[in-house]
């Protein structure tokens, strides 16, 4: 599908400055085009799990995670998960909105021999992908890609492609 089409579908006449992913979602053809869009940048048998960002990254996560046949592990936010501080990996940032927030990671759902495929909506500071990938490979996982319906482009976000691989929709310049 033509960028423009999901441009369309997300921009928020009420705040400009923003995007309403979720609406997206909201069409099935558009979300069907967005996982096909993603799945065919991919191979599916260089991964063995979908990592996905707590909350918007859930969604095309768990979609690509279906469609690959493969297992999923949660990145969450805000000390949701309800396990014991010795299976925690965590760490806080500062994104986007320039507030701190916090991502956790259970280590026991984390495999140490096969490649995970890391999935979000959007990167523009890249904080929040660039600490989920930390505490993955933390936690003994090996990132092999990162997934996204719209990366911008930077210093960070061209280093992460160097590195692990940026497979997305949209990618705008500086
Ligand atoms: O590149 P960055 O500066 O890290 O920003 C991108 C992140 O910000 C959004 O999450 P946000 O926490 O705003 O919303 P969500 O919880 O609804 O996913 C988006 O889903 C990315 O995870």
């Amino acid at each position: 599908m033509e960028w423009s089409e999901y441009r369309n579908r997300i921009e928020s006449p009420e705040d400009e400055y923003r995007t309403n992913v979720p609406a997206l979602f909201a069409d099935p053809d558009t979300f069907d085009a967005f996982v096909n869009d993603l799945a065919t940048e991919l191979d599916p048998s260089a991964f063995d799990y979908v990592a996905r960002i707590d909350a918007m990254g859930f969604i095309p996560g768990t979609a690509l995670a279906r469609r690959f046949g493969v297992g999923f592990i949660a990145v969450r936010k805000d000390e949701k998960l309800p396990i014991r501080e010795e299976h925690r990996v965590a760490d806080t940032l500062v994104d986007y909105t320039g507030k701190e927030k916090m991502l956790e990671v259970d280590t026991r759902q984390v495999p140490t021999d096969d490649p995970i495929l890391l999935v979000d909506d959007w990167m523009e500071t890249a904080s929040q992908v660039g600490t989920a990938i930390d505490l993955l490979e933390r936690a003994g996982g090996t990132v092999g890609g990162i997934a996204l319906l719209a990366a911008e482009e930077n210093e960070t976000t061209r280093r992460l492609n160097d590195e692990y691989g940026v497979y997305s929709v949209k990618s705008f310049r500086e």
